[in-house]
């Protein structure tokens, strides 16, 4: 259990911090590569913008089995796959956040954030998935006190109701999202939480990024529930890359759907909440002025945020899918079609990094078949030997702002620019283990300058965006990566009871947040 004392050693620390921060950020105003004219601050926004930290259950809380909790998907899979995850470890304990949420929370205010996202682990609340199989009071008990933790010192929650931690129970009987059943029993988990958390919730998410969960989980099989075609050769034990991303897609936005017409329906009206949902993109910027890869720059857009977004604002999956994945793509009923278009109140952007795309010429796969080359597209992060942006700790992902800003225009243009929350955005270095490198973040400080001015210049240009949250609030299990990549605006020491320390990032963020 947390005693006080580390918030005290914390406190003396970020007072010093502070002062280092503030020098900083008085001498990066005069930086000439980067000189800011006017005063950098929330201020350049409207007031009721708001600025948050995003966390996920399984990423987070630990207590993997304890106060009735199920098993998920996830714990399944770690537990049966160590070899999937970097450094073999799990999220069995996390960061504790179960039990430290009080003390968290507070350094939230403490940072000056407006929001706080998270998520809620479907089998704390329903620990076989399932109405009929039994409510766990103790799971609706903790995500009520921590919503009070949050509510009580004036801070927004925004909650997500799937970070892809699937109830095991629900997997084992029909295969979880590979079957419309699950549309019924998600829809009955969210509506407990919506009658539990309503009243203080006022800003819902029904799913975090389908578009990783069924690439991951249904194509590559490196992640939950790891299924993949068996010439993958990803130590899968069953699946099709080629079929079942689309099939668990499908499904996902059918059970979307029923969650927000429910919530439409039944609770907005009393509660006066918003709901929508959250999806991750890069952006993709054409290889070359050829035609055929400026196409190639939209197909990968199509096949990555038009997959879902395209259904959500017109009844459809995009055309290209549709001629490239044939009969391998689901189709509406036109009863489905009008569930899902329009089902959302605001959307959730979650921005990362942008690639390069060019157009495959080679004829498509007719043998080892997967969604991730249905796209026809050759998505690189650079260019004649000049990479997309700087480099990162983390191989995949480089910074670069004006993604976002395109991206974001992009949904304007094509997608009848619909309030957006970006909903993470965020870097991670890799192989940190002391406090004092980990803590000195200046290139998290640089990036999340360049992503804020990114958003802004998108906001002086109509784009209808209402809030950024950062990626993330803590280190934290990072999937694939385990805890080896760190993308916190605050410090978890993992070997040293994992203490809590904020990050030159977050002391940079306290001022920029400054009222
Ligand atoms: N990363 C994304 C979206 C961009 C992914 S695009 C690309 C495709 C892919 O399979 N991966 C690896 C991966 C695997 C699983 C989850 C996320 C990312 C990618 O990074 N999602 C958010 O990113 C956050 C950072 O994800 C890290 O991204 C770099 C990966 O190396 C690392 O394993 C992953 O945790 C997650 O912690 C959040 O839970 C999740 O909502």
């Amino acid at each position: 259990m947390a005693s006080k004392g580390p918030f005290l050693a914390v406190g003396l620390l970020i007072f010093l911090a502070t002062f280092l921060a503030t020098a900083e950020f008085s001498v990066a105003a005069k930086v000439p590569s980067r000189t800011i004219s006017t005063p950098f601050n929330r201020t350049i926004f409207p007031s009721s913008f708001l600025f948050g930290a995003s966390t996920s259950s399984y990423q987070y809380e630990g207590a993997w089995n304890e106060d009735g909790k199920g098993p998920s998907i996830i714990d399944t899979f770690v537990h049966t796959h160590p070899e999937k995850i970097l450094d073999r470890s799990n999220g069995d304990i996390a960061l504790d956040f179960y039990h430290r949420y009080k003390e968290d929370v507070k350094l939230a205010k403490f940072e000056g954030l407006d929001a706080f996202r998270f998520s809620i682990a479907w089998t704390r609340i329903l620990p076989k998935g399932k109405l009929s199989k039994g409510v766990n009071q103790a799971g609706i008990d903790h995500y009520n006190s921590l919503i009070n933790e949050i509510v009580a010192l004036g801070i927004k929650p925004l909650v997500t109701l799937f970070h892809w931690d699937v109830p095991q129970a629900l997997e084992a009987e029909y295969l979880g999202f590979l079957s419309p059943k699950i549309v019924g029993d998600y829809t009955d988990f969210v509506e407990i939480c919506f009658k539990h958390f309503g009243d203080r919730v006022k800003l819902w998410s029904t799913m975090n990024e389908p578009w990783i969960f069924t690439s991951t989980g249904y194509d590559s099989g490196s992640l939950a529930p790891g299924r993949c075609s068996a010439w993958m050769n990803s130590n899968c034990s069953a699946g099709n890359s080629g079929t079942e991303p689309y099939i668990a897609g499908h499904n996902i936005l059918l059970a979307h759907a029923a969650a927000a017409k429910l919530y439409r329906q039944k609770y907005k009206p009393i509660q006066k909440g918003e709901i929508g949902i959250i999806l991750v993109s890069h952006w993709f910027e054409p290889f070359s002025n050829k035609p055929e890869d400026k196409r190639a720059s939209k197909r990968s857009l199509d096949f990555m945020l038009g997959w879902y977004l395209h259904p959500l604002t017109y009844g459809d999956y995009p055309r290209t899918m549709k001629r490239l994945v044939g009969k391998r793509l689901p189709k509406f009923t036109p009863k489905e079609s009008k569930l899902v278009k329009d089902s959302f109140d605001f959307l959730g952007l979650n921005y990362y990094t942008s690639n390069f795309a060019a157009h495959l010429s080679s004829p498509p796969n007719t043998v080892n078949i997967t969604s991730g080359t249905d796209n026809q597209v050759n998505q690189t992060i650079s260019r004649n030997g000049k990479f997309i942006g700087d480099p990162t700790g983390v191989s995949i992902f480089y910074v670069a702002p004006k993604g976002l800003y395109k991206i974001l225009v992009y949904m304007k243009k094509y997608y009848n620019n619909p309030p957006v929350y970006v909903t993470e955005c965020g870097m991670g270095e890799s192989n940190i283990d002391d406090v004092a490198r980990g803590t000195n973040d200046v290139q998290r400080v640089d990036f999340y300058k360049r992503h804020i001015m990114a958003l802004h210049r998108s906001f002086r240009e109509g784009v209808n965006v209402k809030a950024f949250f950062a990626w993330s609030f803590f280190d934290n299990f990072e999937w694939g990566s385990g805890y080896t990549q760190r993308f916190g605006i605050n410090f978890i020491d993992y070997k040293n009871n994992l203490k809590r320390y904020p990050k030159r990032s977050a002391l940079w963020m306290k001022r920029f947040l400054l009222k």
